[in-house]
């Protein structure tokens, strides 16, 4: 790690991000508000007719695939087509790929296109690696360890870093990887927690150039506000918004001296 993720939240906060998200409709308002508490600038724009043009202008985009339809198809060709124009970071949220025909042909031709971060849980990764994937819906049902290998081959194969979630979190680049502990089980409780943090994301993304900084940064911030949230929780009910209490609680300080990140690997043959 070059930039810590305290390093990276004070930038942040310095200067909060415009994050271009194209999210599924679950998740529009809780991620926009995961990321305003976080300290980011929230943007759900997706319509084709301006999709490309505001994505030259956010410092980052997002593209989930969570409720998919052909006009969100056609807002994520041109939105991806304006930020790479742009040089601006994307990222990828694989939900459910492996469920339909169609997911696994839209999932497979954004893939083509090379995102800078993959976010997903681990049988969304499994099944983008072409692994068995024991996924059936939008929940991971594979376990992170599973998904490790796979999560390196497909980061080689499109040049991007791969963010797998579970219990324990992995991230590489094909290269470097690091686990990250911390959370709580409340979190796969409440919906689109793992698409605000694919929103996440792209907010550390746009205030660095390094993806795989970016990538541990977003997660260390859910991990530190998440085992925060958790205590005084009585449920999932009560931890949602304690949970986006401690995103805005989060200090630069505290991130770097409660995440939990472990490196495993800075190369690997
Ligand atoms: N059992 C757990 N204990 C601690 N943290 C967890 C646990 N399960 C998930 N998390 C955390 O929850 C967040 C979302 O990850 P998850 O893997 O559940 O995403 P997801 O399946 O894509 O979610 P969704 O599609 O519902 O938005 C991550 O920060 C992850 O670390
Ligand atoms: C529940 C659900 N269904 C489609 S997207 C979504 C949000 C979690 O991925
Ligand atoms: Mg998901």
């Amino acid at each position: 790690m070059t930039r810590t993720p305290g390093y990276l939240l004070a930038a942040l906060r310095a200067e909060p991000p415009l994050v271009q998200c194209i999210t599924n409709y679950v998740a529009m308002n809780i991620a926009a508000n995961v990321l305003l508490a976080a300290g980011a600038s929230p943007a759900m724009v997706s319509d084709a007719d301006e999709a490309e043009e505001f994505a030259r202008i956010a410092g980052a985009l997002t593209v989930n695939i969570g409720t998919l339809s052909e006009p969100f198809v056609e807002g994520m060709r041109a939105a991806i087509a304006g930020a790479e124009a742009a040089g601006r970071p994307w990222v990828l949220d694989p939900v459910a790929c492996q469920a339909t025909a169609y997911r696994r042909r839209i999932s497979a031709e954004l893939l083509a296109l090379h995102p800078t971060i993959i976010r997903g849980n681990a049988s969304e990764i499994l099944a983008l690696a072409g692994e068995v994937s024991r996924g059936r819906g939008v929940d991971g049902r594979d376990s992170v360890a599973v998904a490790e290998d796979g999560a390196r081959l497909l980061a080689r194969k499109h040049s991007s870093v791969v963010a797998v979630t579970g219990a324990v979190d992995f991230v590489t680049d094909g290269t470097r990887a690091v686990r990250l502990e911390g959370g709580s089980p409340l979190m796969p409780m409440n919906t689109a927690m793992g698409c605000s943090l694919t929103c996440l994301c792209g907010a550390y993304a746009a205030v660095t150039g390094d993806p795989f900084d970016a990538a541990v940064g977003a997660l260390a911030h859910f991990a530190v506000a998440g085992s925060l949230a958790h205590e005084g929780s009585t449920g999932p009910g009560s931890f949602a918004p304690r949970f986006l209490d401690a995103l805005h609680a989060a200090t630069p300080e505290r991130l770097d001296a409660e995440a939990s990140i472990h490196t495993i690997e800075e190369v690997r043959a």
